[in-house]
């Protein structure tokens, strides 16, 4: 594991999350624009310390989903699987939960150490929802913090929160996985160890791969079909 003296955590969430608002509460002003690599797409870095530790923030596009058919979304995962970040920070919008489950899930597929910041949780309130944050944690296998960026509300824990997850990272990798019932989990079991054997792949997750090649994931077939 690379040991630089910073930690790298990726600020993932679907459009409208609050995902810029929490990057800004966490890093004041110490921000910089920089490009991804090939492309246009604007990658904000921010940098706050904590303790001992030098944290960088990068604010990805925000995405519903992680397929490979949107620039933004071929850049938020390309980052993922090339950058491999110490953490992702999930920004969940409280007040939309369903709908904002469904990127969860896909980040979750990743298999990166993770940790969901569950904001617009003033408004959520506001429409009468009551989130049971604790069973949300243990069917996720993720811890869950509550916050209201645009107030600042939830700072603190926060940074605590991403320092220990930097620091342990075993304990917040999760092991969370979409049965995705008998005929394709027999296909897919096939796939991953043939992708697992295959050195093209070396520092792929199998499973991950085996499942958006199901999918039909243009990026992913080309890879598999080596062209
Ligand atoms: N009520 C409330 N509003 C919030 C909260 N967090 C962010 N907002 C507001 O929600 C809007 C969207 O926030 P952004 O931070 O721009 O969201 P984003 O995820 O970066 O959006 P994109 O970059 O477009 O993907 C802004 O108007 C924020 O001020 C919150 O906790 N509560
Ligand atoms: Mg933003």
């Amino acid at each position: 594991m690379k040991n630089t003296g910073e930690y790298i955590v990726a600020v993932a969430g679907q459009p409208n999350s609050g995902k810029s608002t929490v990057f800004n509460m966490l890093t004041g002003a110490r921000q910089f624009i920089a490009n991804y690599p090939g492309v246009t797409v604007e990658k904000k870095i921010g940098i706050y310390n904590y303790k001992d530790q030098k944290i960088k923030l990068v604010d990805l596009p925000g995405t519903y989903s992680l397929t490979s058919y949107s620039l933004e979304e071929r850049v938020a995962r390309n980052f993922l699987i090339d950058e491999k970040p110490d953490l992702i920070l999930n920004i969940v919008d409280a007040s939309n939960l369903e709908r904002h489950l469904n990127l969860t899930f896909q980040l979750l597929e990743m298999g990166l150490p993770m940790i969901i910041a569950l904001n617009m949780i003033d408004v959520s309130q506001n429409r009468g929802f009551k989130i049971d944050l604790e069973k949300l944690s243990e069917e996720l296998g993720v811890s869950v913090l509550p916050t209201v960026a645009k107030k600042g509300r939830g700072k603190d824990d926060l940074k605590l929160l991403i320092y220990d997850a930097c620091n342990n990272k075993e304990s917040y990798q999760n092991d969370f996985m979409i049965d995705y019932g008998e005929t394709m989990e027999n296909i897919l079991t096939e796939l991953e160890d043939k992708i697992a054997a295959d050195n093209r792949f070396a520092g792929h997750l199998p499973r991950w791969m085996a499942v958006k090649l199901l999918a039909g994931d243009p990026e992913v077939r080309t890879m598999f079909s080596g062209n």
